[in-house]
């Protein structure tokens, strides 16, 4: 039986070396090498590999706008990481323009028909979100699924939205809501306040609490809150590629790990009191009672806890812009807000120490035009990252390369002055009976959820969410806006806010206001 391992014959040495002298006549000479022709070689494949960079970004980018010449290697990373709205109200100046960050080759699409394309091309393209977000996540997360599986998934996650968890929802929001609008009003602190982190407060407490019910402590909720600013730090377009210890993305994990822990001992805790008997009073109750009644399929802790997580990602960092901005454009509005307590008294009818429920919120149109109105005006998501998962002709003269991202960005469709008059006034008249957008239907234009397989699966929670918050908080509160110069611009930290963090006061309201 031949042997496996066959050893080189003793002669090679010796039978190379005779042929190489008798090919060279015995005068072989090998290359010097110098310090010079080391550093020239160097200094070639540098600039090879340079003058390549630039070919692939040209072959790349075509005709599209964007830079002629990118920075070698980091690209325009440098304006990625202090994002402004003036540069991306100049990208989205034409309907496609492209950018490169780290040799990452993105188009920017900003029409309506653009984004809709992107988002219903569920072949083609598929949601990347940012590139850190799967480290912080993680990759079994369901929001990174895809296709069949994903509508599979996602159709189990629909009994959490239905009217009647809602309902229960809604309940334990306006418990919090008061609470905090206690606090804001017993802080004795003289003059004015940034109050943006106050409201991310409040809606952090309300997504656990509505989430999680009593299953996480007070210590337990306080310190989720604490840590999850550290993840939305970490959404940056595009991080810094390694997750070493000290990093942002490194720091937003250690947080997801604090908060996993958590949501799957609250997970435990529901299916626990549900099985003995318990009344659903959270989200997770209101899953585990579909799970017990047969309804939806096993789901683990951690599975659960996976799910939550997703959600406080999504909704975290937008829900607390909107309700930011919602405060201020009231403040500043003040006819605004007179109807909104106009409308509010009508049908409260006096009574303030009800929770809002589904029924009230129905009754109150004008409260949730103007709900509609703060989510168009001041848009929180303004873009999603997609991926192309193979080349994908966007229109007839120019198709994305297959592995690019590719983003759809919704600003220029919700202040669109076809479709929304004076699109850069805050109006929520347009939405009610007689205004331009009366109908009140999401016109194709309507982005602020996205649209297609992906679409924002809390929407109906958000309409909910801020038109009870605005509703009570207009009944009980009074408050002041401090007008800085930096109020009507724009700070993006992932989502949008006021630059001066929205200075406020709060004052309680005299009964006899009311
Ligand atoms: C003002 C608040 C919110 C805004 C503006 C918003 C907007 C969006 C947008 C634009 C998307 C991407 C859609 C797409 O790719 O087409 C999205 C996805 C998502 N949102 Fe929201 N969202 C908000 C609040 C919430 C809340 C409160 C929750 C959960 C309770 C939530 C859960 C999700 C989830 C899970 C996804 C991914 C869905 C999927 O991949 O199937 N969002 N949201």
């Amino acid at each position: 039986m031949p042997s496996q391992y066959v050893s080189a014959p003793a002669s090679t040495p010796s039978a190379l070396g005779d042929a190489i002298e008798r090919l060279t006549g015995g005068k072989l000479e090998l290359p010097q090498f110098t310090p010079t022709t080391v550093a020239t070689s160097l200094v070639a494949v540098v600039v090879t590999l340079l003058i390549a960079e630039q070919a692939l970004w040209r072959s790349r980018k075509r005709h599209l706008p964007g830079k002629n010449f990118q920075i070698p290697v980091i690209g325009q990373f440098a304006e990625s990481l202090n994002p402004t709205m003036e540069a991306y109200k100049r990208s989205w100046a034409t309907p496609l323009a492209s950018v490169s960050v780290f040799n990452i080759f993105i188009v920017i699409a900003s029409t309506t028909d653009y984004a809709r394309k992107i988002l219903n091309s569920s072949s083609a393209t598929e949601p990347c979100l940012v590139r850190s977000a799967k480290q912080i996540l993680l990759p079994e997360n369901w929001v990174f699924l895809n296709g069949k599986v994903h509508n599979e998934y996602r159709k189990g996650l629909n009994v959490l939205f239905t009217p009647k968890a809602l309902e229960i929802y809604l309940r334990v929001q306006d418990q919090i809501y008061r609470k905090f609008f206690n606090s804001w009003l017993a802080d004795s602190t003289p003059g004015f306040q940034p109050y943006q982190m106050k409201f991310r407060d409040l809606n952090m407490m309300t997504s656990l609490r509505v989430f999680c019910g009593s299953y996480i402590s007070e210590t337990g909720a306080q310190e989720i809150s604490d840590k999850y600013w550290l993840i939305t730090q970490a959404l940056e377009l595009v991080n810094f590629p390694f997750a070493f210890p000290g990093t942002k993305v490194w720091n937003a994990c250690k947080a997801r790990e604090v908060a996993v822990k958590h949501l799957s001992k609250a997970a435990a805790d529901s299916k626990a009191a549900m099985k003995a008997g318990k009344e659903a009073d959270c989200l997770l109750d209101a899953w585990v009672e579909q799970i017990i009644a047969g309804k939806v399929r096993e789901y683990s802790d951690k599975e659960m806890a996976l799910v939550l997580l997703s959600f406080i990602f999504a909704s975290q960092d937008a829900m607390s812009s909107s309700i930011t901005f919602a405060f201020q454009l009231l403040a500043d509005h003040p006819a605004v807000l007179a109807k909104i307590r106009e409308e509010q008294s009508r049908v409260r009818a006096g009574d303030l120490d009800s929770p809002m429920s589904l029924a009230w919120l129905e009754q109150m149109p004008y409260t949730n035009a103007v709900t509609k109105e703060v989510l168009r005006y001041r848009p929180p998501v303004i873009m999603v990252p997609y991926l192309a998962k193979k080349d994908f002709p966007i229109n007839d003269e120019y198709t994305v390369p297959k592995g690019t991202m590719i983003i759809p960005s919704f600003w220029n469709s919700l202040h669109d002055p076809e479709v929304y008059p004076d699109p850069e006034d805050f109006i929520p008249e347009r939405w009610m009976p007689g205004g331009a957008n009366a109908d009140g239907g999401d016109s194709k234009n309507w982005l602020v959820f996205g649209a297609g397989a992906h679409k924002c699966i809390g929407q109906n929670y958000v309409y909910m969410h801020m038109s009870a918050v605005i509703g009570s908080a207009a009944m009980l509160m009074d408050w002041e806006h401090e007008r800085t110069p930096e109020s009507d611009e724009i700070q993006i930290i992932a989502t949008l806010f006021p630059k001066d963090g929205c200075r406020l006061k709060f004052s309680r309201r005299e009964q006899q206001d009311l």
